[in-house]
């Protein structure tokens, strides 16, 4: 199973140049796509999702070009928007049906078979028969997976799913996509990074519509392994230590400016090395605004 992304590039009409040249092949398990607001990350979701077409490149799924036949390929297809509508007063279990019959499960007893099974796997069960539009956003967001699974997707989009959600919630709707990867290829768009530390077997980095950086997490991480170190500076210090030094990103530790900073050797004695992390990888791609 796999989906490669060929020299894929999109201006949209009003010239924001979305998307350059993306290269990548995505296999079974979860993708992180990693990037801050307004990286490209819902432009190429839109597009793997066939809603919208490259101006240049191609999409293979299993070696099949995704625009070539699109129905086929969006039978096969799960995709979760940012933003999904719900209509008033409908309860999940009705929703779920009317999704189903839409997508050709004709048969009620299969359908009905099938949406408890969902519900069962989302968690819902015990609110099938309330209004979808009253649930909570962690509720909403798990009956969206449910309607997505409708149909055993191979290929899941998820675009920014846990944007809004509690903690708890998050963890629920974590261990739900995990359930996922054994039989799909499921890409998740984010810009939190604990989402792809927690989940993603394999990560790409995009800002401004590049590709910046891709591979599994862990490797990524021991890349800059011995580069990351501490200090805590005044503000007046930190403008110093911005002119002479790679600062990837800064913040409030009891009171007090922590800048962190990338350096294959110790900047000065005062610095403390310290254990990278996926974070301080992402920083060293996407430095933060300067505070
Ligand atoms: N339909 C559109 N028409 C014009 N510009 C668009 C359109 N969709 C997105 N853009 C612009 O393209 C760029 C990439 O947007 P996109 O929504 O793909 O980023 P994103 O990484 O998903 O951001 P966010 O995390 O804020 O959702 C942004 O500058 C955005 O304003």
């Amino acid at each position: 199973m796999e989906l490669e992304i060929r020299d894929v590039s999109k201006t949209y009409a009003n010239g924001v140049h979305a998307l350059k040249d993306i290269n990548l092949t995505i296999s079974k398990g979860m993708f992180g796509l990693l990037g801050p607001n307004g990286a490209g990350k819902s432009s190429i979701m839109r597009t793997i999702a066939t809603l919208q077409t490259p101006d240049s490149g191609k999409i293979y799924f299993d070696g099949q070009d995704i625009f070539a036949t699109p129905a086929e390929f969006r039978r096969q297809l799960g995709y979760l928007p940012q933003d999904f509508g719900v209509y008033a007063n409908a309860s999940a279990t009705d929703m779920l049906d009317y999704f189903a019959r839409l997508k050709g499960i004709h048969n009620a007893k299969e359908r009905k078979n099938r949406i408890n099974e969902l519900l069962e796997l989302v968690n819902l069960t015990e609110h099938c028969h309330k209004a979808v539009d009253t649930y909570s956003g962690g509720m909403r967001q798990r009956f969206g997976i449910a309607q997505v699974l409708l149909t055993n997707p191979k290929v899941i989009i998820v675009d920014e799913p846990t944007a809004g959600l509690d903690p708890a919630e998050r963890n629920r709707f974590y261990s739900i996509l995990h359930q996922l990867t054994d039989s799909a290829i499921v890409i998740l768009s984010t810009h939190i990074v604990g989402d792809v530390t927690n989940l993603c077997d394999d990560m790409g980095i995009l800002n401004q519509g590049t590709l910046l950086s891709r591979g599994k997490p862990d490797e990524l991480v021991a890349s800059i392994k011995h580069q990351i170190w501490h200090k805590s500076v005044s503000r007046n210090e930190l403008k110093t230590l911005r002119d002479n030094y790679k600062v990837i990103s800064t913040r409030i530790v009891k009171g007090n400016i922590q800048a962190t900073i990338q350096s294959e050797t110790a900047p000065t004695a005062s610095f403390i090395q310290s254990t990278a992390d996926l974070e301080d990888f992402y920083f060293s791609y996407v430095p933060e605004l300067a505070v």
